[in-house]
């Protein structure tokens, strides 16, 4: 047991503290200064002393507490021995401000000033940090501050001491119960006032874990700070010199404290759990117990906390040792991240976050960031791929697939087996290669057999070979692969066709939705310092699949966002995209470089109109169009109707589409480039049977079911027609021509009616239709052409008059909400105003297209698939075309040029020719001028 040693007394400044403050080692507190002329004096006084004290120079002064009523000087209690001092003590003061000699407690605590908190005069206070205890043998001054003579205490711990050991046992016990039974208390329903942030509990845990017996008494200091005690009860402790005399005291504080709790928590408890004479669900505490004890052994003993926040063992001053959850968990991740085969860069940056993450305090924020790095590093597949299935049946297999899953399609069939076929190629040279590199170095292995002197001599004859090795590793192919972008209307199978592809390769298959990205940090991630910074959708994808080559749909690339404030989300997919860049692919969130080489991209978009230029020259387009007529039958016979069959529940047999029901659904209830409205139409009729089936077989009528459905049946199941041929209702009128369009947006086309009315005027021309720049410019050439011309149409009586001289014109093309553009009408613009002025009507059954020059030559336009497959649906039987479209009419479906008689025409003259044979067809030549 120890005994105090005195040493020399020394004079300090001492301020006084009335209840509740009352600074013990190792605490912290806050004191009020409003009103404090004495602190203001010390403050005063240190100053004076020492004016160009550096701002981080301690500055030490002594915290007493005011005598209690009910305690002698020197802390015992006067109410069970009458030691001395008993009526002197029995008007204490109680404010420190009025206090003299005789109030001032026999014991206090060295502290330092760590600094003035507060904005207002009014509420400053100043924050002391408890240092030592002292004994105050004498006061030697009072006013403008007191100042005592003190005298150090010496604490001596006998570590021999089982009983001490056993009540410093105890005492952590204790303190661990407290605290587990203030966690538990805190979640409870209606629990007390006490409540704890799980981080503070978990310091805590960790602070009291951490002391061993010769930290016994700043425990007991300590333990008394943080619980509720009273002031009394500070006092005593803080007399307390001798260490077991302390921790008796501490011990009985807590054993209060958790009977107090556990009086409060019964009631709530009781009802739920197990009754108990504590009231507490003894299961429930004694996990929290052994858990605790659990920590204790795995944390050990640590030291004192230098530079630390006193009573405060999280604060960046005490090391924190991670428990041994903690370890588990660094060391489960250390082991995933070694079962991420890591890239040698991303392997070093793992490394030192890991170094990092050990040594940080798991309750510090930093530390999830941390570990949310780690784990998604270690999810992020950086060597692991899937082999691809690449024999000698691959390409009659990925052929297979292709077919079986497409009808059509052949020339995007075409390309992804040349791809296939490519990538095969690479692949077997790659693995030459790679044999005799393996070869190579097995011959340069040291042989155990040959003495030093004769490896020597052949390490001389082995240099050539090593530059061989470099040589051949040059010689790898990179495994660079195209990008392609299939372009084309919705529902016309792109989507489909990539995960043919992929099931056709082995790869594994991830969809990218880029439709309405609108911000940069979605496929790049965010910089780690935000707050939720995750990885963008690439890394995402990558750990998704868990392999570094899987193929990744980009769908609907053209619906990327544009540069906004947010960034510049295709700006970010150029790198992605660009086979030289993208094998250093960097994530913000990773930001270590990853290798998307191996990744086969296929991208979809809808049109190629709102693709960035740059972006589009990454990729390799290849085009599909909208379905014709024929087209859509074999899908749905093949592919559609099979389908829907199981997918509601029903059998081959069970249903029967005949090909004339299936033509009536395709061309009276949808008009559209791909399949999908047409699939949900004959899912509605597979469904309607499916009812027609079950009911039939619930009622024992089977044999009365008829599993053909026929074209009376589709009025009912798909209500009325939707569409009815465009041009069956149009009647040849003098100024109305049936044009041809291709919408840039779903790239399908269709026909459109350009009208033209005159009426009397000063030769006004009237747009309407929403029509775009170019489409009214084109509406002018054709109007310039006519009046130049006009003469010689025979359209006015001589050269020199003016044929919209007493007529105003007024060009309209439905329907008006569309917006139109391009110079694809001029031909049809022409012949419009010719018909109009020269009252000659045109069949709407002949539809043409052609941008036309001033000089009359008609100029060769886009998208002529599409528009002749959308004249084809509309009903068009003869269709014009200028003379430089011939090359196009190779890629249009053999059932489209049955369907349509395509004629070709190079100016304006002969395209009359063509519209009026009777009158024209001389004229064409160039050489007579008939009139009309
Ligand atoms: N040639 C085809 N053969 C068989 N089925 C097809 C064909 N074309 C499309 N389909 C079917 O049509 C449906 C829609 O196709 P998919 O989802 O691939 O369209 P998409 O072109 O990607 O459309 P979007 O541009 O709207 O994304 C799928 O069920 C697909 O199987």
């Amino acid at each position: 047991m120890g005994k105090p040693q005195s040493k020399g007394a020394v004079v300090l400044p001492l301020i006084p503290l009335a209840p509740p403050f009352a600074v013990l080692p190792t605490t912290s507190v806050k004191v009020p200064i409003a009103n404090r002329a004495d602190v203001a004096a010390i403050l005063a006084k240190i100053y004076s002393i020492s004016p160009t004290a550096k701002p981080d120079a301690a500055i030490t002064v002594v915290c007493v507490p005011l005598c209690s009523k009910q305690l002698s000087k020197d802390g015992r209690l006067l109410i069970e021995g009458n030691e001395g001092n008993n009526g002197e003590n029995s008007d204490y003061e109680s404010d420190p401000v009025n206090a003299s000699t005789r109030d001032i407690f026999g014991y206090g605590c060295i502290a330092k000033v760590s600094g003035v908190q507060g904005r207002r005069a009014g509420d400053l206070s100043l924050v002391l940090e408890g240092l030592e205890r002292v004994k105050v043998v004498n006061i030697v001054q009072e006013r403008p501050y007191f100042e005592g003579e003190l005298e150090p205490v010496e604490e001596f711990i006998d570590m021999a001491n089982s009983e001490l050991g056993d009540q410093f046992q105890l005492l952590k016990q204790l303190s661990r119960e407290l605290l587990a039974l203030v966690r538990l208390s805190s979640i409870l329903p209606r629990s007390p006032s006490v409540s704890l942030s799980p981080i503070v509990a978990r310091r805590l845990e960790v602070y009291i874990a951490r002391k061993d017996l010769s930290e016994a008494g700043v425990l007991a200091d300590f333990m008394t700070n943080v619980v509720d005690c009273t002031h009394e009860e500070r006092l005593r402790v803080l007399a307390s010199v001798d260490i077991k005399e302390r921790l008796d005291r501490t011990i009985e504080i807590l054993q209060r404290q958790i009977s107090t709790i556990q009086g409060s928590t019964r009631i709530t408890v009781t009802s739920t759990t197990i009754p108990s004479s504590t009231g507490i669900d003894l299961d429930q505490l004694r996990r929290l117990q052994q858990e605790a004890l659990r920590r204790r052994g795995a944390i050990g003993s640590g030291k004192s906390m230098p530079g630390g926040f006193p009573g405060f063992p999280g604060s960046p001053g005490s090391p924190s040792q991670s428990g041994e959850e903690e370890a588990n968990e660094v060391d489960e991740l250390k082991k995933r991240l070694q079962d991420a085969k890591l890239s040698p860069d991303a392997d070093k940056v793992a490394q030192r976050e890991l170094q990092r993450l050990q040594k940080m305090n798991p309750a510090q924020a930093e530390y999830q960031v941390c570990r949310n790095y780690l784990e998604n590093l270690a999810e992020i597949p950086w060597t692991k791929t899937t082999v691809d299935l690449l024999d000698t049946k691959t390409l009659v297999k990925a052929k297979k697939q292709l077919d079986d899953d497409h009808y059509g399609l052949d020339k995007i069939k075409k390309r992804l087996l040349e791809y296939l076929a490519v990538l095969k190629l690479k692949e077997q040279a790659n693995k030459t290669i790679d044999e005799q590199i393996r070869a190579l170095t097995d011959a340069n292995a040291p042989d155990d057999q040959k003495d030093e002197k004769e490896e020597a001599e052949e390490r001389q004859a082995k240099e050539p070979t090593e530059a061989e090795t470099r040589l051949l590793e040059k010689k790898r192919m990179v495994d660079k692969s195209p990008i392609l972008l299939l372009v084309g209307p919705p529902g016309t199978g792109k989507t489909s066709l990539a995960k043919s592809v992929a099931t056709a390769l082995g790869r594994k298959f991830h969809r990218i939705s880029l439709g309405g990205v609108r911000d940069e940090a979605e496929i790049r991630g965010h910089r780690r310092t935000y707050v939720a910074a995750m990885p963008g959708l690439i890394v995402n994808g990558l750990k998704k699949v868990g392999v570094a080559n899987p193929v990744f749909l980009l769908d609907e690339i053209d619906k990327l966002g544009v540069s906004n404030y947010n960034g510049d989300p295709s700006a970010a997919m150029l790198e992605v995209l660009d086979p030289e860049q993208n094998h250093t692919f960097t994530d913000h969130y990773v930001n270590i470089p990853i290798d998307l080489s191996k990744v086969l991209f296929i991208a979809t978009a809808n049109s190629l109109d709102t693709i960035p230029p740059p972006l589009l020259d990454r990729m390799e387009t290849i085009q599909l169009s909208g379905y014709t007529t024929l087209e859509k039958r074999n899908i749905a016979e093949r592919h559609l109707i099979p389908k829907q069959i199981t997918t509601n529940g029903l059998r081959d047999e069970n249903i029967d589409i005949p090909t004339d029901v299936l033509d009536k659904i395709i061309t009276s209830y949808t008009r559209e480039s791909g399949v999908r409205n047409l699939e949900r139409e004959i899912g509605s009729v597979c469904r309607s049977k499916a009812v027609e089936y079950a009911t039939a077989k619930d009622t024992n009528t089977l044999p009365a079911y008829n599993p053909i459905v026929t074209l009376n049946d589709l009025d009912a199941i798909l209500g009325i027609e939707r569409f009815t041929e465009e041009l069956t209702e149009q009647q040849s009128r003098p100024g109305v021509i049936t044009g041809l369009v291709a919408y840039s947006t779903g790239g399908q086309g269709s026909i459109l009616f350009i009208e033209i009315a005159d009426m009397p005027g000063r030769g006004n021309v009237q747009l309407t239709g929403t029509l775009g720049d170019v489409l009214k410019e084109s509406v002018g050439v054709a109007l310039s052409w006519v009046r130049s011309h006009a003469f010689e149409l025979g359209l006015t009586a001589s050269d020199n008059e003016n044929i919209m001289r007493d007529r105003s014109i007024h060009v309209h093309c439905p329907s008006g909400a569309i917006p139109k553009d391009g110079p694809s009408a001029g031909l049809a613009h022409t012949i419009a105003l010719i018909s109009l002025f020269s009252g000659k009507p045109v069949p709407p059954t002949l539809a043409m297209t052609g941008e036309v020059s001033l000089r009359g030559r008609v100029l060769p336009v886009g998208g002529i698939k599409e528009k002749l497959i959308g004249a084809l649906r509309a009903g068009v039987e003869r269709v014009l075309l200028p003379e430089g479209n011939r090359k196009d009419i190779r890629d249009v479906p053999q059932e489209v040029k049955d369907g349509l008689r395509i004629e070709f025409v190079g100016g304006i003259w002969e395209g009359l020719a063509k519209v009026w044979p009777e009158r024209w067809e001389t004229a064409a030549l160039g050489h007579v001028m008939p009139r009309l």
